[in-house]
């Protein structure tokens, strides 16, 4: 059986150096652990397991890719993951060490996912969607109920900062908010400048479609954010704050928390970590936008299987940082 809640209780850390940074405790929910390496096998392995399937196909730039592969072996069904041509030799690598069929297809997600839908149709084969599912909100949703049975009652975080690609993450993290009623709660929601669907949706009042993506934190590469993270940030009842930070702010993040915490991360989780290390938090307590008087902050470590060293080092040469 697929487990969407893995790790239990365990990985909710506080960070010396963040919560120095911040002025309030930072707790860090560490979904790098996951056995696929990020967040996604919460929702993906909960959607596999309500949609007892023959075979799994999936189009991912990476960590959903790894989620509905692990979960497929872990069910003993065929996977078929189609990722675009950006996508590193070692996630192809990575997702044929968990047993899947990988197909490179198209320049960007849309393009891979297209082909999905396709070999969905012609071979019979469950569709697992990287964001946009109410089923992937709901086990991704499980982080926060742990968070809270972690803190305690009485407890709760005076803010939530994650990253944002098409929005399943943001979703997930809203459905296990309303779960343990602290909808109240803040949400800062993180993009690379180039990879910044949401921020744009938000700008312009509606769903808008990049025209390409232009940011190194590929796994953020969707062009337009699911609609219901849109219909989210118009919801008067919750408050998310949707920043942006550039690549070279989200590389020095994974380089800032690989020398401080001992844990390698994806640009698109340094996207999140880059607004506790590039001050963003507190700019946004002197405009007024978080409290001054803060309560712990909550970081979703969403994790990330596509970096190695040498993909650091590339990453650094590109960047000039
Ligand atoms: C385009 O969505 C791409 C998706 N990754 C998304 C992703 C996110 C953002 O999650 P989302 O907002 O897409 O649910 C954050 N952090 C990490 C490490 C991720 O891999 C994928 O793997 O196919």
């Amino acid at each position: 059986m697929v487990s969407s809640h893995v790790n239990g209780l365990g990985c909710l850390s506080a960070s010396v150096g963040m919560s120095k940074l911040v002025g309030t405790t930072v707790y860090l929910k560490m979904e790098n652990s996951q056995p696929s390496g990020s967040f996604k096998i919460r929702g993906i392995g909960h959607l596999c397991q309500q949609v007892r399937s023959k075979g799994v196909v999936c189009a991912s730039g990476g960590n959903a890719g790894m989620a509905a592969a692990y979960a497929a072996r872990k069910m003993g069904v065929p996977a078929t993951i189609v990722v675009p041509s950006s996508s590193p030799q070692l996630v192809v690598q990575r997702l044929q060490d968990q047993g899947a069929t990988v197909k490179i297809t198209g320049k960007v997600w849309d393009d891979a996912n297209a082909e999905a839908l396709r070999l969905a149709e012609t071979e019979g084969l469950t569709y697992v969607p990287p964001f946009d599912h109410p089923l992937l909100w709901q086990g991704h949703g499980s982080m926060i109920t742990e968070v809270a049975a972690s803190l305690g009652p009485g407890v709760k975080p005076g803010a939530v900062l994650l990253s944002v690609g098409g929005g399943g993450l943001l979703c997930g993290v809203i459905q296990g908010l309303k779960d343990v009623g602290w909808t109240d709660v803040p949400i800062v929601a993180m993009e690379t400048v180039g990879a910044h669907c949401f921020n744009a949706a938000v700008k312009a009042g509606r769903l808008v479609t990049l025209d390409d993506i232009t940011s190194e934190a590929k796994c953020l590469g969707a062009k337009t954010v699911c609609k219901k993270a849109f219909e989210y940030s118009q919801c008067n009842e919750l408050t998310i704050i949707s920043e942006l930070v550039t690549d070279q702010q989200a590389l020095h993040a994974v380089q800032t928390f690989l020398d401080e915490e001992r844990v390698l991360v994806e640009m698109a989780c340094g996207a999140a970590l880059a607004a506790v290390y590039s001050g963003l938090i507190r700019r946004l307590q002197d405009e007024g936008l978080l409290p001054t008087l803060l309560g712990p902050l909550l970081v979703i470590v969403c994790g990330g299987s596509s970096v190695d060293m040498e993909q650091l080092t590339n990453l650094k040469h590109k960047l000039q940082t």
